[in-house]
């Protein structure tokens, strides 16, 4: 199989540095986020082009100037290092013309998209393809069965709708579509979730009705009398989920004799043990295979789907893979974060997460269970639950409530992991490290999308997890942060109060001035000191707790003990402990877990505990217990040496909560059961 390589790494010359290639993509980013707004004008974009290319350069400026001013004083030094500036000058210009080429190729003008289809992409502020589109554009469009494949976010869905509507109103099926009342359906496009189908059905009302073909959307759970009413009034675009279409088929509702295309959007999930009878059944229906042409796109292509898929596509297909071999097959656009937490600490975890990486967007906090979707959800201030237990019209309504701003966390299962596209989704919260590789690139995939940035947090128990072999398969090299500090976060939000407090109206004085000053005038504390405990009220605070960096739960401290000795299990851990302590603290710990260098252990105690834990391990010889301020490296599950598992990790954690944002802070995978 061609494995294709995406147009960045084959624009950038081989010599520029990793530097210059970040600065370009980055320049590239913010271009492309200014094409998605459609606030381009043509003079505006190229005063701006210029105003990009002279800002590269100053940033070099900027970067070059300390040393030249603290280390260069020689006049042949500063002969080299001009020269050597020029040199990286023309390698900034060299690059962005190359960059500018490649968006110029992928220009709408360039390809066979006719009017009403361009007039109805540039309404939605697109401007020029995508790569995975503009690479597979023409093949689709020339009759070639294709598997394409591309990271989240990346536009693949256009990357077969543009080309089956303009073959059908322009291109080599034009001729063969039937119209007319009661037409059979030209394209079946199966996905493996019913609002997925909804979207990618959104996408051919719109750019199908620029066109003046028509479409209906199959999926269970809904009336089937306005569906079957659709399809015999007659469609050209039939889009589903496996289960609702095969329905139909068996109440003779839809005839495929006239079928020019077969799409499975997310391949891979459709081919899934609970798909695959029902695919292999409504793809078998189509009597005369060699008159189909059919396309498969996914972001993840693991090596059985591609033989699964090799029986539908023929001899000749076409294989377009922007991920290929690469290393990194999750979003390149996501910072991948994990912190450490026990099941108990996640609903005093999450709100805190949310606080400091969401901006101010949307979170989607995704769950292993229906059970515990809802649960978080009830818990958890402004958030719905999504799950294959809630009834349609309710998954409908809070979909469109999240979509809308009417709510801003969402907690689903895997319902949501596949293909949704949701305007700033800022933070994916995953809550548990799921055993699915591709379900974490999907999953993570929500954020990050057509060219925005994102943050992916993981939580898991480091005792029950295999981060290691996570990173290995899909690539992603996590941020091992611990939980945010209450404290950190309560700073955040007193900045937020101060804000808030400056806006107050200044109407209210009088009323509350005497109140004020009698606070003053009999406290012991300072007028700072009251005004900060005023502010944490305003901010809903009204004391701060501590949070454990082992396992996240509040008013519990992280111990590391040490004993001179390789430690090889837990059990060994106790037995030092019960030497300086009662049998019912030892029982208390929380988390044991052992270090990754096989030294040490690393467990949780109440704070209230932890003054008794401390003097006691003096009295025992040789043991060394101490409160940690960063969780070293620990061991995994399937550490074969330790009782564990496997083999620890390279690399520490760093301390949590970077990247406030002072924004708002709101406060059994497998098969079908999601
Ligand atoms: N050429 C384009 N220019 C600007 N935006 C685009 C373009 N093509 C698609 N988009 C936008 O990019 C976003 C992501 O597209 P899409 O949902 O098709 O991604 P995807 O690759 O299918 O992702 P996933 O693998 O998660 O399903 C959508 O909001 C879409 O409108």
């Amino acid at each position: 199989m061609p494995a294709l390589v995406l147009p960045d790494e084959t624009m950038t010359t081989p010599e520029v540095s990793k530097d210059l290639k970040k600065k370009i993509k980055k320049e590239k980013k913010s271009k492309k986020s200014k094409i998605e707004s459609g606030s381009d004008s043509d003079d505006i974009k190229k005063s701006k082009k210029k105003e990009k290319k002279r800002k590269a350069l100053d940033l070099d400026d900027g970067e070059k100037s300390d040393t030249t001013s603290s280390e260069i004083c020689e006049p042949t030094e500063l002969k080299k290092t001009k020269k050597a500036k020029l040199v990286e000058e023309e390698e900034v210009v060299a690059v962005e013309k190359k960059v500018e080429e490649e968006e110029d190729r992928n220009v709408l003008s360039n390809f066979r998209i006719s009017k009403p289809l361009r007039d109805a992409l540039n309404s939605k502020g697109i401007q020029s393809l995508f790569p995975i589109q503009a690479m597979t554009f023409s093949d689709i469009l020339d009759g070639c069965d294709l598997v394409g494949r591309a990271r989240t976010g990346q536009g693949k869905t256009l990357a077969f709708v543009l080309p089956i509507l303009e073959s059908l109103t322009n291109g080599p099926t034009k001729d063969l579509r039937k119209t007319g009342y009661g037409k059979a359906p030209s394209v079946l496009v199966l996905l493996p979730t019913r609002e997925l189908a909804l979207q990618v059905f959104a996408d051919f009302e719109v750019y199908g009705r620029a066109v003046g073909l028509t479409s209906c959307c199959l999926y269970g759970n809904s009336p089937m009398g306005a569906q079957t009413a659709q399809l015999k009034r007659g469609v050209d675009i039939v889009v589903g989920t496996p289960g609702r279409v095969k329905d139909h088929i068996e109440r003779g509702n839809i005839d495929f004799r006239s079928l020019k295309f077969r799409v499975l959007d997310e391949v891979d999930e459709m081919l899934k043990i609970g798909f695959v009878d029902d695919v292999e059944l409504i793809l078998g229906k189509v009597e005369d295979a060699s008159q189909v042409q059919t396309v498969l796109f996914s972001a993840t292509l693991p090596v059985w789907v591609k033989h699964i898929a090799s029986k539908f596509l023929k001899p000749d297909k076409k294989t377009v893979d922007l991920v290929g071999n690469e290393k990194m097959k999750a979003s390149k656009n996501v910072r991948h974060i994990i912190i450490p937490c026990s099941s108990g600490a996640r609903p005093q975890l999450i709100p805190d997460i949310i606080r400091c990486y969401s901006s101010g967007g949307r979170t989607i906090i995704f769950t292993e269970t229906r059970a515990l979707a809802s649960e978080l959800a009830g818990l958890l201030p402004g958030a719905s639950a999504l799950h294959g237990e809630i009834q349609q019209n309710q998954r409908e309504a809070t979909l469109k409530g999240f979509r809308s701003g009417k709510f801003m966390t969402l907690v689903a299962t895997n319902v949501a992991a596949r293909g949704l596209d949701i305007d700033d989704v800022q933070l994916i919260i995953q809550c548990e490290a799921t055993s699915d590789v591709e379900a974490y690139i999907h999953r993570s995939g929500r954020t990050g999308r057509a060219g925005k940035t994102g943050v992916a947090v993981m939580l898991y128990d480091p005792r029950k997890s295999n981060i290691t072999r996570i990173e290995r398969e899909s690539g992603v090299k996590f941020e091992h942060l611990s939980a945010p500090q209450p404290a950190d976060v309560a700073k955040a939000a007193g900045k937020e109060a101060a804000d808030m407090i400056a806006d107050i109206s200044d109407s209210v004085i009088p009323a509350f001035k005497a109140a004020a000053e009698e606070l003053l005038n009999t406290s012991d504390l300072s007028p700072a000191e009251l005004l900060a405990k005023a502010l944490a009220k305003a901010a809903g605070y009204s004391e701060i707790k501590t949070r454990s960096l082992l396992t996240s739960m509040e008013n519990c401290v992280t111990l590391l003990l040490e004993c001179g000795r390789p430690i090889f299990s837990p059990s060994f851990v106790y037995s030092v402990l019960r030497r300086f302590l009662p049998e019912e603290k030892v029982e208390s710990i929380n988390g044991l877990t052992l270090t990754a260098d096989g030294k040490g252990a690393v467990f949780d105690v109440s704070a209230e505990h932890l003054d008794e834990f401390l003097a006691g391990h003096k009295s025992a010889h040789g043991v060394n217990l101490e409160v940690v301020e960063a969780l070293p490296p620990l061991q995994e599950r399937e550490n074969p040496r330790g009782r564990f598992g496997g083999g620890g990790r390279g690399g520490g954690f760093r301390r949590g909560g970077g990247g406030f944002s002072g924004g708002r802070g709101n406060g059994n995978f497998g098969g079908r059961r999601r």
